[in-house]
């Protein structure tokens, strides 16, 4: 397996707050990755490091093994970073198929034909396709985050970053966008999950990563780092031994 996705040393502040602190890891090709971590631990600010709308203090970034530390977040967006975004941004007086083609045309760069089919296949992936025709801006919670997922894979993404796609839903629309995004993932896409509904992401990731006061404290295999002293720590208030 080689690494999509390389961070090293990539630091962030907002005069006192620091968000990214000398964060290193890889993803690799491929991969789930899930990441934890409390309120205001900086978890969207570093998918805002990725993505290049937050440019990085220092570090570096390497994406499909090329540095796109100072490249623009449009550029990283053609060469295949998407996002998802925590509250949903469609255009709400667009309908879901126009929104689909913005994505298709501006992100992907299709024209025409091109750009409708793809829309179509990624609307029958996210099981939007019978809404095609409705007002973005009428669509259920459910529906709006599976709105998210056809931008963002409209844009023919190689890593797909997903920012806290399942809060607020019930049980059976979470199992259901669940399946969706495990469809993505098998279908080869490299996935980041921002998530605060544990069961969710551990039903889809391979690997965890905490981040703690814009540190990464723990990673490795899900269960290994949901039963670490650093989540026991940060989750349950619990003093690790010295
Ligand atoms: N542009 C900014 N200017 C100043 N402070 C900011 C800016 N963006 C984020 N912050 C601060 O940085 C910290 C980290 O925010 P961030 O949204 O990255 O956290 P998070 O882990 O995603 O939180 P949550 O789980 O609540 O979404 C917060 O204290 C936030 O107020």
């Amino acid at each position: 397996m080689s690494a999509i996705l390389k961070l090293d040393g990539v630091s962030k502040s907002f005069g006192a707050v620091t968000v990214a602190d000398s964060l290193s890891y890889e993803l690799q090709q491929g991969e789930a990755l899930g990441v934890i971590g409390p309120n205001g631990a900086g978890k969207t600010s570093m998918f805002n490091l990725i993505t290049g709308t937050l440019p990085s203090d220092s570090g570096r970034l390497v994406f499909a093994g090329q540095d796109v530390t100072r490249q623009s977040a449009a550029t990283r967006s053609r060469s295949g970073i998407a996002r998802s975004f925590q509250v949903p941004q469609p255009f709400s007086g667009l309908t879901v198929f126009e929104n689909a083609m913005i994505a298709a045309t501006q992100s992907a760069g299709l024209t025409g034909r091109e750009a409708e089919r793809l829309c179509l296949q990624i609307l029958e992936q996210t099981e939007l396709l019978s809404k095609a025709n409705t007002l973005a801006g009428k669509l259920t919670l459910l529906d709006r985050k599976r709105l998210e997922l056809t931008r963002a894979l409209c844009a023919k993404p190689k890593l797909l970053l997903l920012d806290e796609i399942a809060g607020g839903l019930t049980e059976a629309e979470c199992t259901s966008l669940v399946q969706t995004i495990k469809d993505i993932h098998a279908s080869g896409v490299s996935i980041i999950w921002i998530e605060h509904v544990v069961h969710a992401l551990l039903a889809v990731v391979d690997r965890l990563i905490v981040i703690d006061f814009g540190k990464l404290v723990a990673q490795g295999d899900p269960k290994t780092v949901m039963d670490s002293k650093e989540v026991q720590e940060i989750y349950l208030g619990i003093e690790a031994d010295a």
